[in-house]
């Protein structure tokens, strides 16, 4: 019988579940990392929320460890590249705790703005202060969304119940799906100049880490209220307490913070902030939602194989796995690849499956493609959630089959249409493995690098040498090469295998030889 650890509390319905189900499990929370190290090689599956730590050092103890999975929707506390490498399925529960989540953020908006946790204080300490606490009307104020995808989306509606304005700086919602959630698409700056109120709702990624910078609070209008339900590192918290002191910033409401538990934090202290000990999807609805579909998951998985919400690993079942295995893998890819050449709002994305590959149940490849190119926006997508997050933004997926493929026994095409235009890439398998075959209508033949270097250039004599200069000159070691090209002297590409990811000052050095029209940095 498989076990697993129930290493955080999960609400009781997990445990139904699992002895329904005939899944052995303990009960152990609130472990040390070295705790959790002694016993994590008894379990064949772990169950957490944000409490346990599943770093390297606690994946490389996890010798039986098949799968771990989040009731919840982030998966920071999980080193999943240290969780693939040892082949362990990674899970979340995507959607389960949104609407709680959103209806924080919401109740963080309006504790701010009348100052209700301090006016309490007061009261019950029985000052009756009623001259100190002048509230703010929410009704015709802008709410600025920094981030609309599931919870910034509900946050939109419950906003525009109140009457609000809302306006979002999100770069992937596309302008159809910013009209259906009765937002208004704006950039950051416009944002920052323009919100009463901003909440943000992303991912902590390299891109929104700290978008809450010094220089951008100090762009934000005078009075304003900014609410963090998402993850702490959004906001440089130091700048922003320095705001609450001076007046510029009315009110901060804080549920993450950089560094959690936290137990000091610069913007403690402050009567102006309105902090909560991460509980934005502490509801019991929707615990009860999250561990219901946690434990169905890894019950599923370890007892019959069946991957579902998985991060890391496509979600196909057992008997279609052989088949379909390299032709999913081959959709992330080409996904992947075409999700990391577009930068605005995505309006459809097409798949055409040509030749055998048009047989098979094209749908898991179609969901992987979509997983694939939505990523590089979405750090937390799967397969699973993918299409329903690319049908809520509004993006129109479209697969075409044909049987006949003129040169590959199987091709595959991922065609993105954005508000600037078409972009196509093809590839194929051979010998079981993913390659890339065309891009731009131009024909070549790579197999995929952990770290690619793209490069679309006039085909002109000079440019491979001066391209190979600046890498040497980087340090950046070429591991294959592969060019495409319209005609001599036309239009060319040259997809490169990098074994070291290249700077953004490398990049800016490619980017400005002569002939180069686009270089890009590329990972899979
Ligand atoms: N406080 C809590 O307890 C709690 C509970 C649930 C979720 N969360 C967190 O809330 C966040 C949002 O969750 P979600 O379910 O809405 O995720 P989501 O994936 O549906 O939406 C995230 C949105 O962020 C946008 N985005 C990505 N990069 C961006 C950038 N650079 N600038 C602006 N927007 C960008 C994406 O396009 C997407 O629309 C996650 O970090 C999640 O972990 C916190
Ligand atoms: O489990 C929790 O309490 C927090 C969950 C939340 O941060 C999430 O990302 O889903």
């Amino acid at each position: 019988m498989p076990r697993v650890l129930i290493a955080d509390k999960l609400s009781p319905a997990a445990v139904d579940i699992f002895k329904n189900r005939g899944v052995d499990f303990d009960i152990k929370t609130g472990l040390a990392k070295d705790e959790l190290i002694a016993v994590i090689g008894d379990y064949d599956g772990i169950a957490i929320r944000s409490g346990a730590k599943l770093d390297k050092d606690v994946i490389a103890a996890a010798t039986n460890l098949k799968v771990i999975a989040r009731a919840g929707i982030g998966v920071d506390n999980v080193d999943i590249p240290a969780a693939t490498a040892k082949g362990v399925v990674v899970m979340n529960t995507p959607f389960g705790n949104s609407i709680t989540t959103a209806e924080h953020a919401i109740a963080m908006m309006f504790a701010l703005a009348r100052q209700i946790p301090a006016a309490d204080a007061s009261t019950q300490q029985g000052k009756w202060e009623k001259n100190r606490f002048m509230g703010v009307e929410l009704y015709a104020k802008t709410l600025g969304l920094i981030g609309a995808g599931n919870i910034g989306g509900i946050v939109a509606d419950r906003a525009n119940g109140l009457k609000m304005k809302v306006i979002a700086y999100d770069p992937f919602l596309s302008p159809e799906r910013a009209i259906e959630m009765g937002v208004e698409k704006v950039e950051l700056e416009d944002l920052l100049a323009r919100a009463d109120v901003i909440t943000l709702h992303t991912p902590l990624t390299d891109k929104t880490r700290n978008i809450l910078s010094a220089e951008n609070l100090a762009k934000t209008k005078k009075g304003v209220l900014i609410v963090n339900c998402a993850r702490g590192g959004l906001v440089d918290e130091t700048a922003l307490r320095e705001l609450l002191d001076n007046g510029h910033v009315a009110g901060a409401g804080f549920d993450v913070f950089v560094t959690e538990p936290a137990k000091e934090n610069p913007l403690f202290g402050s009567d102006k902030v309105v902090a909560t000990p991460h509980l934005g999807a502490s509801t019991n609805e929707a615990q009860e939602n999250v561990a219901l579909q946690v434990a169905e998951q890894v019950s599923d998985f370890l007892l019959t194989g069946a991957v579902t919400n998985a991060l890391n690993s496509p979600s196909i079942t057992a008997e279609e796995a052989p088949k379909l295995k390299p032709f999913v893998a081959l959709a992330e890819k080409i996904g992947a690849f075409a999700g990391q050449m577009v930068d605005f709002g995505i309006n459809s994305i097409d798949i055409a499956y040509e030749g055998q590959v048009a047989q098979l149940n094209v749908k898991p490849m179609t969901s992987a493609a979509l997983a694939g190119v939505l990523r590089p926006m979405l750090a937390e997508i799967n397969m699973v959630s993918a299409p329903a997050v690319a049908k809520d933004r509004g993006i129109v997926v479209s697969e075409s089959r044909q049987d006949d493929s003129p040169i590959y026994d199987s091709l595959m095409r991922v065609t993105i249409t954005t508000e600037k235009g078409v972009r196509a890439f093809a590839g194929t398998v051979i010998g079981g493995a993913p390659r890339i075959v065309e891009v731009k209508g131009m024909e070549l033949d790579a197999a995929f690098a952990p770290a690619m270097l793209y490069v679309n250039n006039l085909d002109k004599p000079g440019f491979i040498g001066a391209l190979g200069t600046i890498l040497a000159e980087a340090g950046v070691n070429i591991a294959t090469f592969n060019l495409g090209r319209v005609a001599a002297e036309e239009d060319a590409i040259a997809l490169v295998g990098v074994d070291q990811a290249p700077a953004d000052t490398v990049l800016a050095q490619i980017q400005a030889l002569p002939h180069v029209k686009e270089a890009r940095a590329l990972t899979f």
